[in-house]
């Protein structure tokens, strides 16, 4: 049986002025899923990935392996369960320099985190690997050094997930419409890459939680599907269709 990697217990996220953006999501993801989250927007998908990326203030309880990200730490907990944006948000320098800032971070040091020998993730992150992911995205050796701010948005989309892939420690990965500036065939070589990588005996990513407004892309990506609504967050069966 397949393990549980996170447990969602009664999740709910409050605006400012008290009023709930969601509430009472409850579910959990297991090894092997890649679970797709779907529904209107402003229905509150990405606020739900925030919160599980604990990025963002929620209630309830959230478990990754039977642990709270405050026993783990919070810094280890994300890198672990990695949230990626659909765009990096004006970071400075070249991609290169943001792997190698991420690469060093104290998290991402296993003396530094507080997770078991078993869940450790020792390997050193390899700069090629990520350009070699982005090859497989139709991104050019070159675009690594050259500034965020000159790559187009579809670029910068897919070389923010040429970094998540390629820093290789995530078991967990959150996708914030992660192909929404890609023309359809670079989405079908982005969704490809993700989908081999979860099967891949020697990859560390287990799960995927995926945002997409696209019915054709949770079709062929998705194996759970949970909708995201005013009336409440509930898993639908594994055909939208059906
Ligand atoms: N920090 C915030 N303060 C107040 N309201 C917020 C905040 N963040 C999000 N919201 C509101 O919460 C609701 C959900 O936003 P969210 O971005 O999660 O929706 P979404 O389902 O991902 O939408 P889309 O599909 O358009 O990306 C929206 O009404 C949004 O305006």
């Amino acid at each position: 049986m397949s393990e549980t990697l996170l447990q969602l217990r009664d999740i709910s996220c409050p605006r400012s002025d008290g009023s709930l953006i969601f509430s009472d999501a409850s579910f959990n993801v297991n090894e092997g899923d890649i679970l797709v989250l779907r529904g209107k927007s402003g229905a509150g998908k990405s606020t739900l990935l925030k919160c599980i990326a604990h990025l963002n203030v929620y209630k309830g309880e959230i478990l990754y392996r039977g642990r709270s990200p405050k026993s783990i730490g919070v810094p280890a907990y994300r890198t672990h369960v990695l949230y990626v944006p659909q765009r990096p948000s004006l970071l400075p320098g070249t991609p290169k320099d943001f792997f190698i800032t991420i690469s060093s971070f104290s998290s991402r040091n296993p003396k530094n985190s507080r997770l078991s020998k078993k869940d450790e993730r020792t390997a050193v992150p390899d700069l090629n690997q990520a350009i070699e992911v982005g090859r497989s995205f139709g991104l050019d050796d070159e675009l690594w050094d050259r500034e965020w701010s000159s790559l187009s948005g579809g670029e910068s989309q897919r070389m923010v997930l040429a970094v998540a892939i390629g820093l290789d420690a995530a078991d967990i990965l959150l996708l914030d419409e992660p192909t929404s500036a890609l023309d359809p065939e670079s989405s079908k070589s982005v969704e490809t890459c993700l989908t081999s990588d979860m099967k891949a005996p020697d990859s560390t990513l287990q799960a995927i939680v995926w945002i997409t407004h696209s019915e054709e892309q949770a079709r062929r990506v998705g194996t759970r599907f949970v909708e995201v609504t005013a009336d409440g967050i509930r898993e639908e069966p594994r055909d939208p269709e059906v």
